[in-house]
């Protein structure tokens, strides 16, 4: 990735932090229903500019769904969701959020070159944008470290590969909000800090907003900012340090298990 010497820790932030900014999703009362019931339960959160937030919980907590809703695909949902400064899935969001799926979004008999080429065409049409669009995709795949590949048929990568080609097609168009589910499953450790710190290069260099689902706690530690989720809630909305301090721990791991105590006994008192 391009820097891959960088230090996997979050750096501080600085005194004009564009987290000071309106967040850059706000959501009050989130409700999601899917087949027979509600699978997010009335949630209230934000996601600060510029910053990485990381979006953790176990299996089937919910997250997928969240970020659904976030880009606008999640049928069903109640509330109010406002995405930089619109409703989630307005026109004027589609070229503002790249939005990145588990399952790698790509054309397997195209090059990864033409992959790229095919996206920035339809997300930057017509003659005039052509000098853009190649620039576009340059930038894009020396970000995923991608450019000895780019006339490999994407039928032959491997699958990590396979997932930074559809991250490269999601950085098109240099998108405020990144929305990435569980970008670093199945990723070797090297491949893994690679990633993160891409995602720390693109926070402070080009002030990207980043929301990143993980079921890895230890990935925890690499964000600004932690939602930490169970069964449809969330249960925490803070940065790791203050996590750990609030609930005198000395990793998220397990300030996670001490919080999901808590609402148990609190479930049980009543
Ligand atoms: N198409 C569907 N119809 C009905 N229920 C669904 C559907 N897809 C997911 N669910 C349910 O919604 C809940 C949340 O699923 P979701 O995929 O958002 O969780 P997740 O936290 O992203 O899980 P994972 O980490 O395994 O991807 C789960 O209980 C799941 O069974």
């Amino acid at each position: 990735m391009n820097k891959p010497s960088e230090s996997s820790s979050p750096p501080p932030a600085a005194p004009t932090s564009p987290s000071a900014l309106a967040p850059a999703v706000r959501a009050t009362g989130l409700t999601v229903v899917r087949g027979t019931g509600p699978v997010l339960h009335g949630l209230d959160f934000t996601v600060p500019r510029g910053r990485i937030t990381g979006l953790l919980g176990p299996s089937g907590c919910g997250k997928s769904t969240l970020l659904r809703a976030l880009v606008g695909t999640q049928a069903k949902v109640t509330g109010d969701l406002t995405v930089l400064g619109h409703p989630a899935g307005a026109p004027p969001l589609r070229s503002r959020v790249g939005y990145v799926t588990q399952a790698p979004s790509v054309y397997l008999d195209l090059t990864v070159r033409q992959n790229l080429d095919y996206f920035a065409a339809v997300l930057l049409p017509g003659r005039a944008a052509a000098a853009r669009r190649h620039e576009e995709v340059e930038q894009a795949l020396t970000s995923v470290d991608l450019t000895s590949r780019a006339d490999a048929l994407a039928g032959n990568l491997s699958g990590g590969q396979l997932g930074r080609v559809s991250l490269a097609v999601a950085l098109l168009g240099t998108p405020e909000l990144l929305v990435l589910d569980e970008p670093t499953v199945g990723l070797d450790p090297v491949l893994r800090r690679d990633l993160w710190n891409l995602f720390h290069a693109l926070a402070a260099d080009r002030g990207t907003t980043l929301l990143v689902s993980s079921h890895v706690m230890d990935e925890a530690e690499r964000c600004h900012r932690l939602l930490l989720m169970r069964e449809g809630e969330i249960l925490a909305d803070d940065s790791p340090d203050g996590l750990r301090t609030r609930t005198r721990t000395a990793t998220v791991e397990e300030a996670f298990l001490h919080l999901v105590d808590e609402a148990n006994a609190a479930r049980s008192a009543h």
